[in-house]
């Protein structure tokens, strides 16, 4: 494949390493005010800021060239990317977090939610730790986890950062030098604490799962998730 990277910073060039090594060619490297022709593509791969993504989308779309977003933070415009890749008749992923362990982590977190929705004596919680580089917080994934328990758990409704209200989830964000991100679950109650913890070592699996999901998208047509790819949940 001929690989657009839109964004070429730690998850770009991680992204070429693996695309690389499996054999496809990089055409495009763009970062903050480059120009490109994005029709010399096959597919785009977008990791890039919050405020970027969803130009970087839409053109690649309007240029009916397929597109992958792992950017977080532009989600307000989630649902104009949707309808534009319908209009196309184009195709579009986008994921808070592309690996296999994290989505792994999605399932185990609805289960336990689940499972939790008939004990009201624990109140849950989430805590991420990123990077002091990163842009947006709280994490993509972390807002993925709170929507995902939302959906299953009649106690809450929403989520909170950094703050305890009754009905919403609280997520702590948590800035330390060089974390690639850890995501933690927790159900406290008086008697004892459940916690389930994913820990990203670095941005290798972030990055084989944005290509695997590049290499499965082309040639069809369509919006689809890494639920879709990766044939679980
Ligand atoms: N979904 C997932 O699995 C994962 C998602 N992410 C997300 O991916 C995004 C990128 O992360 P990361 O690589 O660590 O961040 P970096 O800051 O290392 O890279 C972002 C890059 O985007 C570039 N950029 C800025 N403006 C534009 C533009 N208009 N078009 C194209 N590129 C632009 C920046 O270039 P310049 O320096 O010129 O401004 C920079 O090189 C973040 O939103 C992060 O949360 C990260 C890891 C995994
Ligand atoms: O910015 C990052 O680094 C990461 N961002 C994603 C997120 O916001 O969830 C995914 C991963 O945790 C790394």
């Amino acid at each position: 494949m001929r690989i657009a990277l839109l964004g070429y910073g730690k998850m770009g060039k991680t992204i070429e390493q693996i695309a690389l090594q499996r054999g496809h060619t990089i055409v495009i490297k763009a970062n903050h005010n480059d120009n490109y022709d994005i029709t010399q593509a096959d597919i785009a791969i977008d990791f890039s800021i919050p405020s970027a993504a969803f130009k970087n989308i839409s053109h690649s779309l309007t240029h009916n060239i397929p597109v992958i977003s792992g950017t977080t933070g532009w989600l307000k415009d989630y649902d104009k990317a949707v309808a534009l890749c319908e209009a196309k008749n184009g195709a579009f992923i986008y994921a808070s977090n592309f690996s296999l362990g994290v989505n792994i982590f999605f399932e185990l977190n609805t289960n336990l939610a689940k499972m939790m929705n008939t004990l009201k004596q624990y109140k849950v919680s989430i805590e991420e730790i990123h990077h002091t580089q990163k842009l947006d917080a709280p994490s993509g994934t972390a807002i993925t986890l709170a929507n995902d328990i939302i959906s299953v758990h009649s106690n809450y409704n929403s989520w909170q950062l950094n703050k305890e209200t009754d009905n919403a989830i609280q997520i702590l964000a948590k800035r330390e030098e060089d974390v690639p991100g850890t995501h933690t679950i927790n159900y406290n109650s008086d008697i004892d604490t459940i916690n389930i913890k994913h820990v990203a070592h670095n941005r290798q699996g972030f990055a084989l799962g944005a290509v695997v999901a590049a290499e499965w998208l082309l040639g069809k047509t369509g919006i689809f998730t890494m639920k879709d790819v990766l044939n679980i949940g």
